[in-house]
């Protein structure tokens, strides 16, 4: 079934005074429900603005977005706001927790903003928790917990009010090679066990391979799509082949951890 299309999406930056900076070109793209796509390419190629552009935070200058069969595109400012609500889950590289509240706080807050009842809530924190392996810290502060933990709690939040799709931005950017292992173990499990559809950004080729399908962008276009099968390690060196032909930033080689 298909959760997300992007249809001939293109974005153009520009400014009034005629400098104009085409991001994206007739860009093309549909999402499954329960699979997990990473969206990869050098740096400046596009990746930001086409999840930007999923995620309705940004708007594009021609094409369409559809998400559960809905034209987000047609949609006004209040009505997508409370679509992405309900409907989208966010993960972002440095958390985006509050300080002054406890992990089991911050993962509540979707539910909280959806005004839903307490009992319902604490039923599924304490499922959520469980499942990404932090219900022993829900109780602690931000301040308290390790990277990896405030990323799961993250993660939690993401999925907690149960949304048609997850938009994940380098999710491991900031973590150690062992925190990353967990928080993307975490991914694919949701993916695996709840059906989680999820689209993710990022320059990580280990992160990547978490992935059912990587797709490369190069100067804002599709420049290649690949495809996972049973063994993890041999989609790594895939990604890393593709990489190695896309060129531009090497920093994008940085992370071989097998
Ligand atoms: N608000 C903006 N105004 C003008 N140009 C922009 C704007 N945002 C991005 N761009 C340009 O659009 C292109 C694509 O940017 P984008 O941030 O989507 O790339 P990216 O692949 O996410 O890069 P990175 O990996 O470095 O984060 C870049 O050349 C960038 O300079």
């Amino acid at each position: 079934m298909q959760v997300l299309k992007a249809d001939n999406l293109t974005k153009i930056y520009g400014s009034k005074r005629g400098r104009s900076y085409e991001a994206l070109h007739h860009f093309h793209l549909t999402v499954n429900k329960g699979e997990f796509i990473g969206i990869m390419g050098p740096s400046g190629s596009g990746k930001t603005t086409l999840l930007n552009l999923l995620s309705t935070i940004d708007v594009p200058s021609s094409g369409k977005i559809i998400i559960n069969e809905k034209n987000l595109t047609s949609f006004s400012q209040q009505k997508l706001a409370k679509f992405r609500r309900k409907e989208m889950g966010f993960i972002f590289q440095d958390y985006n927790l509050l300080e002054t509240l406890t992990i089991g706080e911050n993962i509540l807050l979707p539910l909280t903003l959806n005004k839903m009842k307490v009992k319902e809530m604490e039923k599924r924190l304490v499922t959520v928790s469980k499942q990404l392996g932090i219900d022993t810290i829900i109780h602690k502060r931000i301040m308290e917990v390790s990277g990896g933990q405030m990323q799961r709690a993250a993660i939690a939040r993401a999925i907690i009010h149960d949304p048609t799709i997850i938009f994940a931005d380098e999710p491991t950017g900031n973590l150690d090679s062992k925190a990353s292992l967990q928080v993307m173990e975490s991914l694919r499990q949701l993916q695996q066990e709840n059906q989680a559809t999820t689209v993710m950004v990022t320059h990580d080729p280990f992160a990547a391979s978490f992935c059912g399908r990587v797709i490369f962008i190069k100067d804002g276009r599709l420049f290649n799509e690949i495809h996972r099968g049973d063994n993890r390690q041999s989609f790594f060196q895939d990604i890393l082949n593709v990489q190695s032909l896309l060129g531009g930033n090497t920093n994008d080689l940085q992370t071989i951890r097998f």
